[in-house]
């Protein structure tokens, strides 16, 4: 799957949001789409996703506008996971996860074999298979958005657009979701806050502010101190990991960094 956005722009309420973004997603690339909020990465994902029409521009995927293809046509290619999960009945974990079979049905279809394994396999790689008979309701920030992968999983689409998948989840749980993702080899595009986990995981990157494309490249090109600077108004030192061979970033907020330039002002004096 080849998805890619040319020259899309999108307004909102009169509002400039996004202006001539060109993003390309080519077969097999796991790609991040990182920025400060606001920056306009969840509009931009939506325009992807079909959800926002851009008010110009085009995004197509393998060379066919979204936006001609039919729900079912777009959720066979392209499986979702937005940022906040709204679900308005009360269903068991497993039948949220089931729903995510819907594309590959016809209509009153029941459950086949095939379903419930895959339904199965995705629970137990998201770590919520006890959680099968649990209301969705009732479960925590973290657990709803591994149980949104899980249907994105079983949706077997060759292409996943999530929208900052390791929001909620703790440590363990954000590196074994982007292992997860990363091992199924299909082609991704990610918005990411951790630009730690950014580095670690994508292979490429393009870099949003103010609804424009600051830069773009491989994080090793992309992520240096000036752009962290220029577009998180933070300070950084980044390190290459001498296991992963990785960029690492320590962050410094400009209240440390005064108050260390103090500290080695007054060691000096
Ligand atoms: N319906 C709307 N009308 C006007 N402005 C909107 C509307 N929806 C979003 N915006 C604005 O568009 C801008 C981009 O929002 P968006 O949600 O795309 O940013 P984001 O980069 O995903 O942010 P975050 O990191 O906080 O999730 C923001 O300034 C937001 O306030």
């Amino acid at each position: 799957m080849n998805l890619q956005a040319r020259q899309v722009s999108v307004a909102l309420s009169g509002k400039k949001i996004l202006e001539h973004i060109d993003v390309q997603v080519s077969q097999g690339m796991f790609v991040g789409l990182i920025g400060p909020n606001g920056s306009g990465k969840s509009t931009l994902l939506k325009s992807m996703y079909r959800i926002k029409k851009p008010d110009d521009g085009i995004v197509s995927l393998n060379g066919e506008d979204v936006y001609q293809l039919s729900a079912r046509q777009a959720a066979q290619r392209m499986a979702v996971v937005r940022q906040e999960s709204t679900v308005e009945f009360d269903f068991t974990v497993r039948e949220i996860v089931m729903m995510g079979r819907t594309a590959h049905k016809r209509l009153f279809q029941t459950d086949t074999a095939e379903d419930t394994r895959l339904v199965h396999e995705a629970l137990v790689r998201t770590g919520m298979e006890e959680y099968a008979e649990r209301s969705f309701q009732s479960l925590s920030g973290g657990e709803k958005q591994r149980v949104m992968i899980a249907r994105a999983l079983v949706q077997e689409a060759k292409l996943l657009i999530l929208d900052e998948p390791t929001n909620h989840l703790d440590i363990r749980y954000q590196l074994q979701i982007m292992d997860l993702l990363r091992n199924l080899r299909l082609t991704v595009l990610a918005a990411l806050h951790d630009l730690n986990i950014a580095a670690m995981y994508c292979d490429h990157l393009y870099v949003i502010n103010e609804g424009r494309i600051a830069a773009n490249g491989t994080p090793e090109e992309v992520l240096t101190p000036n752009l962290i600077h220029e577009v998180f108004g933070v300070e950084t030192e980044i390190y290459v990991h001498p296991k992963t061979q990785k960029k690492h970033i320590v962050f410094f907020s400009g209240m440390h960094t005064s108050r260390w330039e103090k500290e080695e002002v007054s060691t000096a004096l």
